[in-house]
C-alpha cells in the first residue's frame, strides 16, 4: 500500500489515537453483531503490545451532533474488554478536560475509548477547530475505520491535518483486498451487483464494466434494466429515470464485451408481504398487478454456474427482500455459490454481508469487508478522504 501503515512508525509511549468503526447493530444495550470490533482488534492489540497510550474513537449510529443516550459507547467498551480480556476505560466525553485528564492518568498499554464522536456537530461538519481538539489527546493518529473511511469527517479526515496520520492493519488489509482485484484481477472476474436501487449503484456499475468479465444483476434495481429491455415488470421497484441509463450501461458491457446478465425468471408477489400468494413466472411474463421480489431457480442456476467458473467474485447487494424468507432464496443460493467457489471471493459489505453471515457462511468467503458505502465508494473507484489524508510511504 502507498500509504505508511501503524508499522512504520513509533508509538511506545506515545498517546496513540485510533479512528475505529464501531458503529455496530444494538439491540437496546445488546450488540447483535460484533464483527467490526473483533476486525479492529489486531490494530488496537498491536497498540497495547507496543505500549502506546490507547485512545479510541469512533461514531454510533446518526445522532446528528446530538446527545443520544441510547448511542453512548458503554456496550462497545464493555464487549471491547470482553475481547480483549483487558480493562477498557470509557470516557463520557470525546473531548474536553476531563477527557485530557483521564488520558494523562493512562499508563502505556491501557485503552480509552471515547465517547461517540458524532455527539458533537463539528463531526460532520469536519469542524477544524473540533478536529483540532481531537488532535490535542494525542501524538498520533492511526485510522482503522475502513468503514467510515469514505466520510470527511473530523475524525476521519480533519484531524489527521494535525498528527503523524497512518493506516492501522484493518483498513490497510481492506485496500489492499479490494485495491488488488480491481487493479489485477484473477479472470475470469464476476461482478454481482443487486440491492434497492440503480440510482445507489450507477457509479459501481460503470466502473466495474471496465474490469469484469460478467456482471450479473439482480436485486429491486434489476426491474429498471428488465423494463429497458422492453418487458412490463408490473408493480416490481421501477425507477422510471434511469431507464434510458439501464439501456446505455447494457450498450457500454457490450463495448466492453461483458458478459451481462439480467433475471430471466423471478418470483413474484400480490402484495409486500412474507405472507403473500407467490409464483415463479420469466422474466417477459410479470403479471400488472405482481411485483418481482425474488429472482427465480433458472437465474439462480445460471448465477451459480457463472460463479462457479470464476476465480475472483465480488458481491454486493441482495438479490431479492431476503429479510422475508419466501424472497431469501435467490440471495441465498448466490451465498451458496460463492462458499463453493474455488476462487477469491469477496463481499461488498452492508445487506450482503449481513446475508452471508446469517446463511452462517462467512467462514467459506475470502473476504467480508467491514464497509458497506465505504466498499462502494472504493469500488467506484473513488478517492476515500480518510485514506487520502494519511502520509504516503
Ligand atoms: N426485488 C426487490 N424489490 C424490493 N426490494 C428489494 C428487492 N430486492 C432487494 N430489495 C431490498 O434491497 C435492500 C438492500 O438494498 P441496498 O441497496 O440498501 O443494498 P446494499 O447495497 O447491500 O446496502 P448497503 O448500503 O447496506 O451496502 C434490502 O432491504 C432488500 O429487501
Ligand atoms: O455503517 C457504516 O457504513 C459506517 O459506519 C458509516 O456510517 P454512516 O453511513 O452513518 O456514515
Amino acid at each position: 500500500m502507498a500509504k505508511k501503515s501503524v508499522r512504520d512508525i513509533e508509538v511506545k509511549g506515545k498517546r496513540v489515537l485510533c479512528r475505529v468503526d464501531f458503529n455496530v447493530p444494538l439491540d437496546g444495550e445488546r450488540i447483535t453483531d460484533d464483527t467490526r470490533i473483533r476486525a479492529a482488534l489486531p490494530t488496537i492489540k498491536y497498540l497495547i503490545e507496543q505500549g502506546a497510550v490507547v485512545i479510541l474513537a469512533s461514531h454510533l449510529g446518526r445522532p446528528k451532533g446530538q446527545v443520544k443516550e441510547e448511542l453512548r459507547l458503554d456496550p462497545v467498551a464493555k464487549r471491547l474488554a470482553d475481547l480483549l480480556g483487558k480493562e477498557v476505560y470509557k470516557a463520557d466525553e470525546a473531548i474536553g478536560p476531563e477527557v485530557e485528564q483521564q488520558i494523562a492518568k493512562l499508563e502505556p498499554g491501557e485503552v480509552l475509548l471515547l465517547e461517540n464522536v458524532r455527539f458533537y456537530p463539528g463531526e460532520e461538519k469536519n469542524d477544524p477547530e473540533f478536529a483540532k481538539q481531537l488532535a490535542k489527546l494525542a501524538d498520533v493518529y492511526v485510522n482503522d475505520a475502513f468503514g467510515a473511511a469514505h466520510r470527511a469527517h473530523a475524525s476521519t479526515e480533519g484531524v489527521a491535518h494535525h498528527l503523524p496520520a497512518v493506516a492501522g492493519f484493518l483498513l490497510e488489509k481492506e485496500l489492499d483486498i479490494l485495491g488488488r482485484a480491481l487493479e489485477k484481477p484473477e479472470r475470469p472476474f464476476t461482478a454481482i451487483i443487486g440491492g434497492a436501487k440503480v440510482k445507489d449503484k450507477i457509479g459501481v456499475i460503470e466502473n466495474l464494466l471496465t474490469k469484469v468479465d460478467n456482471l450479473l444483476i439482480g436485486g429491486g434495481l434489476a426491474y429498471t434494466f428488465i423494463k429497458a429491455q422492453g418487458y412490463s415488470v408490473g408493480k416490481s421497484l421501477l425507477e422510471k429515470d434511469k431507464i434510458e441509463l439501464a439501456k446505455s450501461l447494457i450498450e457500454k458491457a457490450k463495448a466492453n464485451n461483458v458478459n451481462f446478465l439480467m433475471p430471466v425468471d423471478c418470483v413474484v408477489a400480490d402484495r409486500f408481504a412474507e405472507d403473500a400468494n407467490t409464483q415463479v413466472v420469466a422474466i417477459d411474463s410479470i403479471p400488472d398487478d405482481w411485483e418481482a421480489l425474488d429472482i427465480g431457480p433458472q437465474t439462480r442456476e445460471r448465477y451459480r454456474n457463472i460463479i462457479l467458473e470464476s476465480n475472483l467474485v465480488i458481491w454486493n447487494g441482495p438479490m431479492g427482500v431476503f429479510e422475508m424468507e419466501p424472497f431469501a432464496h435467490g440471495t441465498n443460493a448466490i451465498a451458496t455459490a460463492l462458499a463453493d467457489c474455488q476462487g477469491t471471493t469477496i463481499i461488498g459489505g452492508g445487506d450482503s454481508a449481513a446475508a452471508i453471515e446469517k446463511a452462517g457462511m462467512a467462514e467459506a468467503m475470502t473476504h467480508i469487508s467491514t464497509g458497506g458505502g465505504a466498499s462502494l465508494e472504493f469500488m467506484e473507484g473513488k478517492i476515500l478522504p480518510g485514506v487520502a489524508v494519511l502520509e504516503d510511504r
